[in-house]
């Protein structure tokens, strides 16, 4: 075999589409035809269909439920209330954030269309006129909308169930409706910056209420099997493991007999993180069924009741020196949880991570408190492109380094570059307690400046303002200038743990006799492309050519334990995993190919798909062949078999950046505001496939778009939902959706094995600030300092309104 000429380095290379190649996703032959399986796909004999009575009011009290109508409707098999679960102890489960949630409501519903009863019927029409038959007496009770209004002392008390609990998870709590403060930095320190600070601003910053809408639904499938004493259950779950975890301790059903499988699914976005009623229900139904019982969620229940996004209050203040250096940073924001505190962030992190508000400025100071408040709204809050609170900051910060440059009367991008970490300050440690593993922000922001021509971008803004002063057009230009910082990859152990469980992730990667692959992997693919990507790192790590490497994810039978996929952490943490347990292998492999050779294991180097000897380049042993050594002749002593596991619980998390522009005009007579150009540069260390990234960047800044320009989770002040279809809740179509131009630098992570950082919710955390800046800018001039989220022609037809644009004739502004 050997004395065949060894092809090109070049050649080898390319044919394992490996790391930095733009393979195609493998994932899409399926997708693209129909052919996926997703969990409404799985039909088992037999199966029931469950469905929800829901509560119309926000707040009232349950009087009574009868069931009798329901029941008696052919084709209902039962009818679950919280009376049902009670006994079984599972009317109330845990949240991920220490707190209780009601399965099913519990003498009064907190929200409108909580979960009253689970109506399980023989089919879907059938569950779902049943529900009708369902009569609920309700006393309605003063509704709580208004989170400002939350720790009033005449505020309606919500959580009867706790009112006695005087302990948050994070100490006292100060009212009934206070969940929990939270608090980190130097708060002394900074007052004093404060105090001593020649410039400061203050502004109320709100990241209003948004759902990420995935375009399947939260649904499962439920199969209690009586004489194994086994239960399976298919669901939409971002993190598969945990929730066999969580069934095991509710259920007391051992966790070796509990299957979760989570197969293909349509979109996560994080809004499959947390555990539903649905879920709990459809199990207890078909334990006490004995037959499958399968829940899908429709739009109006998936946009009101399953997690929502942001609603963060945030009063920010910079203090800076007249020549534009920040010296110090306070924040204070409200937190609107809902009815319960359902966040799935870390357990130690009530606001997740949102400490990472200092961006990627070097504040000397800095201080930041969270309240969180309960209200009667649907709960949640770890969703939509970034689970742990790091969009909220980004938005605050981004939103916050404008109006001090606007105040000091600089310009917004020169104002930032002045206050960068620098790219000799890394690993540098944040003042809120960060230690940003590395980054090179001026060489992006330069790269960005460069690009657009911002300098004549600003002339013809300067321009156009003259021109609208002098009435001759109707138009504002605005342009957004932005850097974030993510951070994403939880987490170290130390650090980071759900329901105790810490979080590390994993890959088992085994190589067959004839060198294919088969890998496993914690972490759980809801479109993000892992099956393509993780056989890039196999193929470049172990020298196989990726469409010989079978990725899995979802089955908990067969994958090693994981955490899950969200927080942007499958390629900080599992990536990481899969480099670590093809290393092991190729320790294995290159004892295997010194046996074969006859040679020291040191006398041998790796060339790409094999291992050669030194000094003789022609004598090697691919790693097929080394392969089918494992299975025949190993080495003596040595066990057969080339397979490895590893669980990595990372020294660090990633944190990627990125420098954003947008250009936008703003009709002031219509409230419109289009979208001129878009440019998104993201750096997130070595890129494993750069057309995967390119559509996860489109896809965040798609939601961006739709995040700043129009969606919204809206209540009236009885708490009524007013945006529960797609009706009223904005989803971008490609006709709204601009087009995007992007970029990337290449700075790696130097703790992880690839030097790779996560990507995919960088365009949604860089993105919303970016377009609500540009917004922002276009009415600077006018005196405008902060225009709140969504910015709907209504509402920036409105502020021209207040400014006196739409006066008689021309401007008369400044
Ligand atoms: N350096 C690098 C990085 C990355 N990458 C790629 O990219 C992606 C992504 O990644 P990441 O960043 O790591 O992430 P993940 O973990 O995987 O995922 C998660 C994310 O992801 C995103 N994206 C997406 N896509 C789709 N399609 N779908 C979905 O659902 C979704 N979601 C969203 C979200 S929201 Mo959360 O949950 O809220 O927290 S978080 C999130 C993948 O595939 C990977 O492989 C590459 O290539 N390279
Ligand atoms: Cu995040």
């Amino acid at each position: 075999m050997n004395d065949m000429a060894i092809p090109s380095a070049n050649e080898r290379a390319e044919k394992l589409q490996g790391m930095g190649c733009k393979r195609k996703r493998v994932e899409d032959i399926r997708f693209t035809q129909g052919r996926g399986n997703y969990v409404d796909d799985v039909k088992l004999p037999g199966m029931l269909f469950g469905d929800f009575v829901r509560s119309p009011f926000a707040h009232a009290r349950i009087k009574s439920i009868d069931t009798s109508r329901a029941k008696a409707l052919p084709g209902v098999v039962a009818v679950l209330t919280a009376a049902d679960l009670k006994p079984l102890n599972l009317h109330y489960m845990p949240t991920l954030a220490g707190d209780v949630q009601a399965v099913l409501a519990d003498e009064k519903v907190l929200f409108q269309n909580q979960e009253v009863a689970f109506v399980i019927a023989t089919d879907r029409y059938i569950a779902a006129d049943a529900i009708e038959l369902v009569q609920v007496e309700y006393d309605q009770l003063p509704v709580l909308v208004d989170p400002f209004k939350s720790m009033d002392p005449d505020a309606p008390l919500l959580r009867e169930d706790i009112k006695d609990k005087m302990d948050g998870a994070h100490g006292p709590r100060k009212h009934y409706n206070h969940i929990f403060t939270w608090e980190v930095g130097d708060q002394t320190a900074t007052d004093v910056a404060f105090e001593n600070a020649e410039v400061t601003i203050k502004e109320l910053i709100t990241y209003h209420r948004v759902h990420p809408s995935p375009l399947e639904t939260c649904q499962c499938l439920a199969s209690f099997d009586k004489i194994k004493g086994e239960l399976t259950v298919w669901g939409t779950f971002q993190a598969p493991h945990v929730v066999r975890t969580v069934v095991s301790l509710l259920s007391k059903i051992p966790e070796h007999k509990i299957h979760v499988i989570a197969p293909d699914i349509g979109g996560g976005f994080g809004n499959k993180v947390g555990v539903y009623p649905g879920y709990v229900c459809s199990i207890v139904a078909s334990i006490v069924t004995g037959l499958p019982v399968k829940w899908v969620e429709d739009r109006v229940e998936n946009l009101s009741s399953t997690s929502f996004a942001r609603d963060y209050h945030m009063t920010t203040e910079i203090a800076a020196t007249k020549d534009g250096r920040v010296t110090g940073l306070r924040v204070h924001v409200l937190a609107d949880h809902g009815a319960f505190d359902a966040c799935a962030d870390p357990m130690k992190w009530p606001a997740g991570f949102f400490n990472i508000v200092t961006g990627s400025y070097d504040f000397p100071v800095a201080h930041c408190a969270v309240d969180g408040v309960y209200t009667n709204k649907a709960s949640g809050g770890v969703a939509y492109r970034c689970s742990f609170r790091v969009t909220e900051a980004a938005y605050c910060i981004e939103r916050a380094m404008d109006i001090m440059a606007q105040k000091l009367g600089m310009d917004p991008a020169e104002f930032r570059m002045r206050n960068f970490i620098k790219r000799e300050q890394f690993p540098y440690h944040s003042a809120l307690g960060w230690e940003y593993d590395s980054g090179d922000y001026h060489t992006a922001m330069q790269k960005v400046l460069d690009a657009v021509g911002y300098k004549q971008l600003r002339e013809e803004q300067k321009a156009k303002q003259e021109a609208f002063r002098r009435g001759e057009t109707r138009e504002l230009m605005g342009i957004g200038v932005i850097h974030f910082t993510e951070i994403v990859g939880a987490g170290p152990s130390r650090n980071c743990d759900i329901l105790g469980i810490a979080m590390f992730d994993s890959a088992e990667i085994r190589i067959h006799p004839t060198g294919s692959i088969i890998a496993r992997l914690g972490t759980k693919s809801q479109g993000q492309g892992h099956e393509t990507t993780y056989g890039q790192i196999i193929a470049t790590e172990l020298g196989i050519p990726s469409e010989l490497i079978t990725i899995e994810e979802g089955n908990t039978d067969t994958a090693p334990y994981g955490l899950g996929t969200y927080g942007s952490r499958s390629t900080p943490v599992s990536g990481a995993a899969t480099a670590v347990a093809a290393r092991k292998i190729k320790a294995k492999a290159q004892m295997i190919a010194a046996h074969l050779l006859e040679v020291h294991d040191d006398d041998l180097e790796w060339d790409i798909d094999r291992f050669r000897v030194k000094g003789n380049p022609e004598r090697s042993k691919t790693m097929t062949e080394i392969a089918w050594a494992a299975y025949n002749s190993p080495p003596p002593g040595m066990e057969p078999g080339l397979e490895a596991v590893s669980y990595y619980d990372p020294p660090n998390m990633t944190y990627p950046f990125g420098a954003y522009i947008c250009v936008c005009d703003v009709d002031v007579d219509t409230g419109e505001v289009k979208i001129r150009r878009f440019y998104a540069l993201d750096d997130c260390g070595t890129r494993i496939n750069p057309m995967i990234i390119e559509g996860q960047i489109h896809g965040g800044l798609t939601e961006a778009f739709g995040i700043a320009m129009g969606q919204e989770i809206a209540y009236d002040e009885d708490g009524n939902v007013l945006t529960a279809s797609f009706q009223d809740y904005f989803i971008p179509t490609s006709v709204e959706t601009p087009h995007w131009e992007t970029d990337w630098t290449t700075t790696p992570s130097p703790h992880h094995p690839i030097g790779a950082k996560g990507v995919g919710e960088s365009p949604n955390v860089g993105g919303v600030p970016c377009f609500s800046n540009a917004v922002n800018d276009a009415f600077k001039f006018l005196g405008s300092t902060h225009i709140q989220m969504p910015h709907d022609a209504w509402r920036i037809w409105t502020v021209a309104e207040k400014l006196g644009l739409h006066a008689e004739a021309t401007v008369a502004a400044e």
